[in-house]
């Protein structure tokens, strides 16, 4: 349905996005994951004809829509990070206006407008200004006004940050609905990777500008099939600790945090007798060594030796 080709875009001196490749097929529930700066947005801008490339293309069924991108936007609805609403207008009146501009009026804007208001849980408050809404509200409207043309393919920049955790679980469950029940089909960016763990079929994985993964939770998951990844416990962890781990050279990555370290080591080596030597030596307390089932954080963790959350 659609297709990133070497994609590029260059501010100033800078590439925000190198070269990027990514397609999207109908149905589709789509993650494209990064921590904060990772060129998410801008590859977006791109992919939605809001901004042009620097190089490369963006194809639509085979054709570029860098010349041409109306039969793009026809079918497109884009839910950006920043709420773009009216505050002083209710919610209803907020569908409304927007509505008009996508050149829907009369009974069918009406019936639209209630159904949205519907999917996104604000029936009960459209007629209440938006001023008064919770954050978590607002984005829902924000998600409700790219919903109101019936999008074939809605995109969705962070929806969730910043959101109380009741709003955030509503409106993963709507997207959920809305591709199950609409084949809507969904590119969803975040940078909480449990949220496209739980949501997407397939994922691209972005860092500093360049895609540093893609495929299905299970491909990428594969990548650490050669490593396992342990969580060590310990109440008061010390310098001495931290050096053995950083100069064992079975042990592929320490990472460490206030009360735990995550490290990473070769499948078949039995690293647990080794640590509670190390503990020993350094007269610290383990208080549990555990081996993690890997999640889409340790896939970050193993390529880009960061955590993916700021
Ligand atoms: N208009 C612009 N002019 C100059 N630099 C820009 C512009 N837009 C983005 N950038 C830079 O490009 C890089 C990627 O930004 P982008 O907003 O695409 O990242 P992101 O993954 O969406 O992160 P965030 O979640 O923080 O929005 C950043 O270093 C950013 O400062």
């Amino acid at each position: 349905m659609l297709e990133l080709v070497d994609l590029s875009k260059k501010f100033k001196h800078m590439y925000a996005v190198k070269n990027l490749n990514m397609f999207i097929e109908k149905g589709e529930i789509i993650g494209l994951l990064g921590p904060n700066g990772a060129g998410k947005s801008t590859a977006i801008s791109m992919l939605s004809s809001l901004i042009e490339p620097t190089e490369g293309d963006v194809r639509f069924h085979n054709k570029s829509i860098i010349k041409n991108p109306a039969p793009l936007r026809k079918i497109i609805g884009v839910v950006p990070q920043e709420i773009a609403l009216y505050e002083d207008l209710t919610a209803e009146e907020n569908l409304q206006f927007f509505g008009k501009i996508y050149r829907l009026k009369g009974q069918l804007l009406k019936r639209k407008v209630d159904e949205v208001l519907e999917q996104i849980g604000l029936t009960d408050r459209r007629r209440d200004i938006v001023k008064t809404f919770s954050g978590g509200m607002k984005r829902r409207l924000n998600i409700g006004v790219a919903m109101l043309h019936e999008p074939e393919l809605i995109i969705m920049d962070e929806p969730t940050v910043g959101i109380d955790p009741q709003s955030r679980n509503y409106i993963l469950e709507t997207v959920k609905r809305l591709n199950q029940e609409k084949q809507m089909t969904v590119l969803y960016t975040s940078h909480y990777m449990e949220e496209v763990e739980y949501l997407c079929d397939r994922i691209y994985i972005m860092d500093k500008g360049n895609m540093i993964a893609s495929g299905t939770k299970d491909e990428i998951k594969r990548i650490l099939s050669a490593e396992k990844t342990i969580l060590i416990q310990a109440e008061l962890l010390n310098d001495t600790f931290i050096n053995f781990l950083h100069e064992n050279p079975t042990i592929n990555r320490v990472i460490k945090e206030e009360k735990e370290i995550t490290i990473m080591v070769p499948k078949e080596i039995n690293i647990f007798p080794i640590l509670v030597k190390m503990a020993e030596d350094a007269k610290i307390e383990l208080n549990s060594v555990d081996i993690k089932i890997p999640t889409l954080e340790d896939v970050f963790l193993h390529l880009t030796g960061r955590a993916l959350r700021d």
